[in-house]
């Protein structure tokens, strides 16, 4: 087993009070596994990967644990986790492309920041990382602003794992990319996991057609706490929780024209995460919420693998 999260819990403190951002989340990552996370904007996707490597000055640890390789991750202690950031396990940011510093050659940035580390360039290896996700030797005696959208996004992931992290955490690198570069670099992604270099990886990701296509199992969030998680095939064919039912209903079909085929959205919007109300958090925008939706649902697994929380599922 790579990574246990036991009820983590992280709070952006802010003047109106604590924004319960992520709310008692529980999960595993086996070793070799990649995990789509997925849910609307704002569910706090974003925020569970960022806990796996810093917890910025308003980020407050507000409970729940992580192992990694059976050892505790130190989530709430920064000068602790720099044993653990980007040597066990490692962030591709959600905006990348802007990350890389622009006075820098690549290969003199590479250097400096492995240097910091303690660690020294092995030039054949990094070559071999550049062919593994599909870039030019000569990346390295470039400028950040002299590469694409796509080549940015690739450097930053050899980068991110040049030190063959456990877990890496991608967080919607695609997503400022077109179809065919989504796809190299989606590509490098699992080249990165089938060559070993990384152990395992979580895609943060809006788009679940795309996650379906590379995840290995899929877990949906909403409102700051774990919807549905199963195998790629068992949530995108056979999902448990309505709230994984919509967002798969609101997928536009290849092919299918407006007029035909409207886009049908999910009605209403996610409670706000300053005063979550109690019980399930779905109820008020759920097709099939009773009374008994007025409890919070636990989190089950239904089936081997496969974790709900709803009374009905
Ligand atoms: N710095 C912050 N201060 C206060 N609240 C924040 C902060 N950053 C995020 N939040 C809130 O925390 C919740 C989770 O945000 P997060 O960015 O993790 O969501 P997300 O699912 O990754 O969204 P997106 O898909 O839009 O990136 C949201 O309610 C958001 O408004």
């Amino acid at each position: 087993m790579t990574l246990t999260v036991s009820d983590l819990r992280v709070h952006y403190r802010t003047l109106r009070g604590e924004v319960r951002a992520l709310d008692g989340v529980s999960f595993d990552l086996a070793d070799g596994e990649i995990l789509g996370l997925a849910g609307e904007s704002g569910c706090g996707k974003s925020t569970l990967g960022k806990s796996l490597i810093r917890l910025d000055g308003r980020m407050r640890h507000a409970g729940g644990t992580v192992t990694l390789d059976g050892d505790d991750v130190p989530v709430a202690d920064d000068r602790a986790m720099n044993a653990f950031r980007f040597h066990r396990v490692s962030l591709v940011p959600q905006y990348s492309m802007s990350a890389l510093n622009p006075t820098r050659r690549i290969g003199r940035m590479i250097r400096e920041l492995l240097a910091s580390r303690g660690v020294g360039v092995d030039t054949a290896e990094l070559h071999r990382r550049l062919d593994l996700v599909g870039l030019d030797h000569d990346v390295l005696d470039r400028y950040p602003i002299e590469l694409s959208g796509g080549m940015k996004q690739r450097t930053v992931m050899v980068i991110s794992t040049l030190l063959d992290p456990s877990v890496l955490i991608a967080d919607e690198v695609t997503s400022a990319l077109d179809v065919s570069t989504q796809r190299a670099v989606v590509g490098a992604l699992t080249g990165l996991r089938d060559k070993g270099l990384v152990t395992s990886m979580i895609f943060v990701t809006h788009d679940l057609g795309l996650t379906s296509h590379i995840a290995d199992s899929i877990m949906v969030m909403y409102a700051g706490k774990l919807a549905e998680k199963a195998p790629t095939k068992v949530l995108t064919t056979a999902p448990r929780h309505p709230y994984t039912k919509l967002l798969l209903g609101s997928l536009p079909a290849v092919g299918a024209r407006y007029a035909d085929q409207p886009l049908k959205g999910i009605a209403g919007a996610p409670p706000s995460l300053l005063n979550p109300p109690a019980g399930c958090r779905f109820r008020d925008r759920c097709p099939v919420a009773d009374e008994r939706c007025a409890d919070e649902p636990p989190v089950v697994e239904i089936a081997p693998r496969h974790s709900v929380a709803c009374w009905k599922a």
